[in-house]
């Protein structure tokens, strides 16, 4: 049977990229409001409460505002925001870390932030194995396609070609940092370093690990394996291959891709290493993780309609 899937916020950059996922398949009817309605509160409120499932792609007050519109107990939701991330009574999207059981049987559903799924992929399992400690004032430095800005920075990028990197969140408050703190169970906030790349999608977040100097920390090898481990069953997450020149690209015209892969780099003695998640931030990152959680709540193949 049909299930019917209200995307609010459809004509944003991550809703447009979820209606393309979902497109052709079967198992999912869109309720749609045209161009003149899409911002009408009625239209909404009704839209919301008549989906199966609803997917929020809007900013973090409006999405707090049409989580509050529905008023049945039918209703599931999903939240690509910031808004719930932390909020009791919602599970956190990212199945591989929170348990694909808790996914399934949830009626809301917080969608990780493209960020902090690099970082929680990555911190989570080894600091839950001993491997990593969890009172580590850890730092994550990132570098994501300007598409992670939504449709203003989309438009401030391709008016600005001369734009050649962009730091931000110079004040170390990005609102990712509470999910990444919370969800690795840390003692200390991650020291968190955003930049903006001249490529439309893309992303690579890195977690620089000075072993020799971490008490309790594991070996490299001993990181790889076990990431390896975790993630051997998942068809979305898992290890990259290596680089055999030394070097890793992300490239401008890279499609996108619903895939998260994750690597160790490691310095000779092994008292240094890079924990380093390549995706796509409008893939795992946003998109492609609201399709999976979709997948996951309905019932179907996680991987149905995803570009792996
Ligand atoms: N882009 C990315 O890579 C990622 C985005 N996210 C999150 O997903 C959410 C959506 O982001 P994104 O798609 O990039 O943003 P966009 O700005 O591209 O799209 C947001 C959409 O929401 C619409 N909108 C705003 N307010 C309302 C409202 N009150 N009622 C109905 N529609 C409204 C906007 O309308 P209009 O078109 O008129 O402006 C726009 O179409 C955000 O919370 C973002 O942080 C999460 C992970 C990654
Ligand atoms: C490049 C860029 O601006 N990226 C966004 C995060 C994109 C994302 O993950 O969005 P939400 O956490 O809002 O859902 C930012 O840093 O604010």
């Amino acid at each position: 049977m049909t299930q019917t899937v209200f995307i609010d916020g459809a004509a944003g950059t991550t809703g447009l990229e979820i209606a393309e996922r979902l497109a052709g398949r079967s198992e999912f009817t869109l309720l749609r409001l045209d161009e003149a309605r899409r911002k009408e509160a009625a239209a909404r409120r009704e839209a919301l409460n008549e989906a199966d499932f609803v997917i929020l792609c809007l900013p973090d007050d409006a999405a707090r505002e049409a989580a509050a519109m529905i008023d049945n107990d039918r209703t599931r939701v999903i939240d690509a925001s910031t808004a719930h991330r932390v909020a009791p009574g919602w599970v956190y999207g990212l199945p591989e870390v929170s348990g694909h059981d808790a996914v399934a049987a949830a009626m809301r559903v917080s969608n990780p932030g493209c960020y902090s799924t690099g970082f929680i992929a990555l911190v989570a399992p080894l600091v839950r194995a001993g491997l990593l400690p969890a009172d580590w004032p850890y730092s994550c430095n990132a570098v994501s396609g300007y598409s992670g800005g939504g449709k203003a920075l989309i438009e401030r990028f391709e008016a600005d070609r001369d734009i050649a990197w962009r730091g931000y969140a110079l004040a170390l408050g990005h609102k990712h940092v509470p999910e990444m703190q919370a969800r690795c169970g840390l003692a200390v906030a991650p020291l968190f370093s955003p930049a903006v790349i001249p490529a439309h999608r893309g992303m690579v977040v890195e977690v620089p690990l000075p072993l020799g100097a971490m008490p309790g920390a594991a070996t490299p090898d001993a990181l790889r394996a076990a990431l390896a481990e975790y993630y051997a069953g998942s068809p979305i997450v898992g290890m990259g291959e290596a680089p055999a020149d030394g070097e890793m690209l992300l490239r401008a015209s890279d499609g996108g891709s619903d895939r998260l892969d994750l690597f160790v780099f490691a310095n000779g003695d092994g008292s240094q290493a890079r924990l380093v998640a390549r995706l796509d931030n409008l893939g795992k990152g946003a998109s492609g993780a609201c399709v999976q959680n979709l997948n996951i709540m309905a019932g179907l193949p996680e991987t149905a309609g995803l570009r792996l």
